[in-house]
């Protein structure tokens, strides 16, 4: 006859016993709560991290968070333009999109990365549905041009989310899903009806848009660095919080892909999110450390009278 060994109260026990108390407080705080994750095409680069990133969303499901995922896959879409012979070219941190590029892009973003994404999700259950910006109307874009250098810049097919309806997002958090989001949009008009063109959307820009339309308690952006950097590239000058006024002030030195995203997570704070990230995808489970507030990596952005929750 054998005997399941106890446990015995070594400082291993103490110490797994530990970590989960520790989450407690926070556990209870967010229960119930929207939680925008904004997943890089630059943080997705290796299957242990991404691997990471699902079980991350997988258990804060489970902690009773609502985990929404919005997708980039900047670097997927680079290749595809590459293989295609279809010149890549950023201005202000976005892509300028020709019709022909969109249509690789839109492959590319809503029939691969959000593929493979809801796929790892849901490797373990039934959590992951994907949708696009096109889907029951999510979202609504204008077509947007950016400033460079003071000069007015054409991009082509870009938009900017100017509507955002929760619903679809709301209907499959009911539902006990995880909604896995890729950045096209419909092009809507002065009337808000769809145009019947579609708009490439930078991820960070439409996540935002979801955080404020969600209601979101926090807006956390993975990326391929550490965080912001208030002189970049200068290791040193890591920024570990700031709140938003320090952002407004620092947003025209801001270059290439940090500026959609700090746009994005300013957005995300004035728009109610009490809190919005800039974490290291690096890091395996960078997202399941935003629990222990003394663990988490990159900058925090607070509203200028918040303190970090
Ligand atoms: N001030 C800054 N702090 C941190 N990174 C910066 C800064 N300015 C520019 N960058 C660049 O922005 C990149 C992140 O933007 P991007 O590549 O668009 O991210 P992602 O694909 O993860 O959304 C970094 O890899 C870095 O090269
Ligand atoms: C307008 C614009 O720039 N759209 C982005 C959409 C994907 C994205 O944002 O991906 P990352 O988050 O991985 O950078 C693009 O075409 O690359």
């Amino acid at each position: 006859m054998t005997h399941p060994t106890a446990p015995t109260a070594g400082p291993a026990v103490q110490d797994r016993a530990a970590v989960l108390l520790e989450a407690l407080p926070w556990i209870r705080r967010h229960a119930g709560t929207v939680m925008v994750f904004k997943y890089g095409g630059n943080a997705m680069v290796s299957e242990p991290l991404r691997q990471a990133f699902a079980e991350d969303m997988v258990l804060l499901h489970h902690l009773g968070v609502h985990p929404v995922v919005v997708h980039g896959g900047g670097p997927q879409i680079n290749r595809m333009l590459e293989r295609l012979g279809i010149a890549s070219e950023f201005r202000g941190g976005l892509r300028v999109t020709s019709r022909e590029a969109l249509e690789a892009i839109r492959m590319v973003l809503t029939g691969q990365v959000q593929r493979e994404l809801v796929s790892l999700l849901n490797a373990t259950g039934p959590y992951a549905v994907g949708l696009s910006g096109e889907d029951a109307r999510l979202f609504g874009a204008v077509r947007r041009g950016t400033v460079v250098d003071g000069e007015e810049v054409d991009l082509g097919w870009v938009g900017e989310v100017v509507a955002v309806d929760p619903a679809p997002v709301r209907q499959l958090l009911d539902a006990g899903r995880i909604p896995v989001i890729s950045s096209v949009a419909p092009e809507v008009d002065g009337g808000g009806e769809p145009t019947g063109e579609v708009l490439n959307v930078n991820a960070d820009t439409a996540a935002a848009a979801v955080a404020v339309a969600l209601g979101a308690e926090a807006f956390v952006a993975l990326t391929d660095v550490e965080g912001l950097y208030a002189d970049w590239p200068d290791r040193d000058s890591l920024i570990s919080s700031l709140t938003a006024g320090q952002l407004r002030e620092l947003l025209p030195g801001l270059q290439s892909g940090m500026i959609p995203k700090m746009e994005a997570a300013l957005r995300a704070v004035e728009g109610g999110a009490r809190r919005a990230a800039i974490v290291d995808g690096r890091v395996p489970h960078a997202c399941l450390l935003e629990i222990f507030p003394g663990a988490r990596t990159g900058t925090q952005l607070i509203p200028d009278d918040g303190v970090l929750p």
